[in-house]
């Protein structure tokens, strides 16, 4: 089966329309309680520089005042539960959702994850999420192909145990590849398979590899936090009105070519502040 490698040249046109805001979607990105906001706040960033019109944070309330001193263009409301969140996606201008970022394991967790993945919207589903899912045939089984999981590693493996079982700890890419194709197809959702060569698959087989190899390698992403602004960025993308897969796959440019941009030293907050640069290189 043959792969698709993502360059530069293979990504879709991601300049903007003209149009108002909603025309660029509304995305919501969840966030976990106090002291476990940051990771959905990056996310959240990374999303409103990728180009969504409007971004919202979903927070419990007893995070709010926690997140309220930390964002200005981006926007707050309560998610507390399944039934608080169910009420905000009432608004169903709320097109692309991000669940996962520091969101923690608990009951509460878990019903927003079931929420956002029976919603049909468009999501990323990171982080704690896929913990949570691992832990939970029935939310496995309502995924779709409107969702899009970003496991590392160790969430791979959780994830999807037999077929991570075949992989070692330092998996060829071909061998990188298939597992990433057969978790797609067993997950019926898209899948990226997260690390310096990073995998995608669609559960209808298409699939894509990015290597941060070579001219493109950037060790210094290893840094906590960078995967959070992936699914931010991927998220974005997705309220702009990406196919999932596309939207992945260019995320994933972007986010390796705003590390090669900024260079040593980055940390995972830089990744959205650089995102203006490497968008305006692409042209218009
Ligand atoms: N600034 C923040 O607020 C940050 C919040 N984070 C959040 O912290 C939560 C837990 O995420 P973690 O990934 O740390 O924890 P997890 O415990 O879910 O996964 C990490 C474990 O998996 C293993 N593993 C195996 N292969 C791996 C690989 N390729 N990459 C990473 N780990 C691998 C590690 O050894 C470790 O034991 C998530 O919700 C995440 O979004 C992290 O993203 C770090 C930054
Ligand atoms: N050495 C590396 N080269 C290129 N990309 C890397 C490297 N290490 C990590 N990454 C990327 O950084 C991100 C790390 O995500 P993740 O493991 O979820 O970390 P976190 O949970 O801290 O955000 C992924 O997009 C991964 O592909």
């Amino acid at each position: 089966m043959t792969i698709q490698t993502i360059t530069r040249d293979s990504l879709p046109d991601l300049g903007k329309a003209l149009g108002h805001k909603f025309d660029a979607g509304h995305a919501l990105v969840l966030s976990g309680g106090p002291g476990r906001t940051g990771a959905a706040r990056m996310a959240a960033r990374g999303a409103l520089r990728v180009g969504a019109g409007l971004v919202t944070l979903g927070v419990p309330p007893a995070a709010q005042l926690e997140v309220a001193t930390q964002v200005t263009a981006i926007m707050l409301r309560r998610a507390g539960d399944g039934a608080g969140l169910r009420a905000l996606l009432e608004d169903d201008r709320l097109n692309a959702l991000c669940a996962g970022p520091g969101l923690g394991l608990d009951d509460d967790a878990a019903q927003k994850v079931r929420v956002v993945v029976q919603s049909g919207r468009a999501c990323v589903l990171d982080g704690d999420a896929l913990t949570l899912i691992a832990r939970d045939n029935s939310l496995m089984d309502a995924l779709h192909a409107g969702c899009v999981l970003t496991p590392h590693g160790g969430e791979f493996a959780r994830l999807f145990p037999g077929i991570a079982d075949d992989l070692g700890a330092d998996p060829a890419v071909e061998a990188k590849a298939e597992a990433t194709r057969a978790a797609a197809a067993r997950s019926g959702a898209v899948v990226l398979f997260k690390g310096p060569e990073t995998l995608i698959a669609h559960p209808d087989g298409r699939s894509a590899l990015h290597a941060a190899t070579g001219e493109r390698a950037v060790p210094w992403m290893a840094t906590a936090g960078a995967g959070d602004v992936l699914a931010g960025i991927i998220t974005g993308l997705l309220a702009r009105g990406f196919d999932p897969i596309e939207a992945a796959k260019a995320a994933t440019w972007l986010h390796v070519s705003c590390a090669l941009h900024f260079g040593p030293g980055l940390i995972a907050e830089d990744l959205p502040e650089t995102l203006p640069a490497v968008l305006r290189e692409l042209g218009p």
